[in-house]
């Protein structure tokens, strides 16, 4: 991983916005149990995300780090509005202070805020490269339209080209494309379309360190020019490099969020959990995690639990 990718690109220091805030938000599913006959199955609700808070500045990468199955993907859904149909929600999801409904937030994805998916298996198995990057154009009229297709090209070729995928890649079909190129197609995806908010789902694995480091840099450049990203990863090894915020979930709740800063001395860190991720470090001697500790012990330090941007 890259030890600092922050240092290596200015920090913008324009006045910040809010861009997302997601407050109190509580999904559960409804499940029918399996094991009775179907005419006797049960419905049951599951709870998976509980009460989550997070925000987004603009100029700013929240990284969202947890084990699986905390919720990370749920959540990045429903800032997508992209709701299964089976789910009780509760709470409030505001973009740049307006509180949204599912509809709202599905009309916002392409037009300000944009997804880099957790599996290459949203990339169309019958669309070519360049096409999935291009998107479809738009325009009131043929003559916008055509426009707005050609500038597509252009940009698509500038996103290929940045990441080092030669002009015949454009033509291949996703099932020809080896992990590594599908990840960047799906980030180039994300980026075509000038989104104010990147919501990524884990957009490194498969990536070798030389293409990880440029997917951050970008990342990170993206918001200096004054984007707002949520990073969601399983490592904090790449929380750390990139984000200026940390957000620890655990459970399907966001237990601590954390300047990067406060992860440079572990009683800076409030919750049991986030201590744990930062023994877990390499370079802080590798401790595994005693889950009966962390469940004996509370968050230590109410007041740290949710710091302020930029604090
Ligand atoms: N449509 C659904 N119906 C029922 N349960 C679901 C549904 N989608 C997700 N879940 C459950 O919600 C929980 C959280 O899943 P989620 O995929 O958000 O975890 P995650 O933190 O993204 O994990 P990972 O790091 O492995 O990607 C899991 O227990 C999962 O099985
Ligand atoms: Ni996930």
């Amino acid at each position: 991983m890259p030890a600092r990718c922050r240092s290596e690109v200015a920090m913008n220091t324009g006045a910040q916005e809010i861009l997302l805030e997601v407050d109190n938000l509580s999904v559960g599913f409804d499940l029918y149990d399996g094991s009775a006959p179907f005419f006797r199955a049960k419905r049951r609700r599951t709870e998976v995300l509980h009460a989550m808070s997070i925000s987004v500045y603009t100029g700013e990468v929240v990284a969202m780090v947890g084990a699986s199955g905390g919720g990370k993907t749920v959540l990045a859904d429903c800032i997508l509005g992209r709701f299964a149909g089976n789910e009780e929600v509760t709470g409030k999801i505001r973009y740049r202070g307006k509180p949204c409904s599912a509809e709202d937030l599905s009309k916002l994805r392409g037009n300000g805020i944009s997804y880099v998916p957790q599996g290459v298996g949203f990339l169309d198995p019958l669309m070519r490269a360049a096409d999935q990057v291009r998107g479809l154009a738009r325009g009131a009229t043929r003559e916008q339209r055509a426009q707005d297709a050609d500038r597509r090209i252009v940009r698509q070729r500038e996103l290929f080209e940045s990441y080092g995928l030669d002009r015949e890649v454009e033509r291949l079909y996703p099932h020809q494309l080896s992990g590594g190129m599908a990840r960047r197609v799906l980030l180039m995806c994300a980026l075509m379309d000038a989104p104010q908010l990147l919501v990524a789902d884990e957009p490194t694995p498969g990536l070798d360190l030389v293409l990880a480091i440029h997917a951050l840099d970008d990342i990170r450049t993206f918001a200096n020019e004054g984007g707002g990203v949520l990073l969601i990863t399983h490592d904090i090894e790449l929380a750390l490099a990139v984000a200026d915020r940390v957000a620890i979930v655990r459970d399907g709740t966001v237990v601590e969020v954390a300047p990067v800063a406060s992860f440079e001395r572990p009683e800076l860190l409030a919750h049991p959990y986030t201590r744990a991720l930062w023994h877990a470090l390499p370079e802080n001697g590798f401790t595994a995690c005693d889950e009966a500790d962390m469940a004996a012990e509370g968050p230590q330090n109410d007041a740290a639990k949710e710091v302020s941007h930029g604090a």
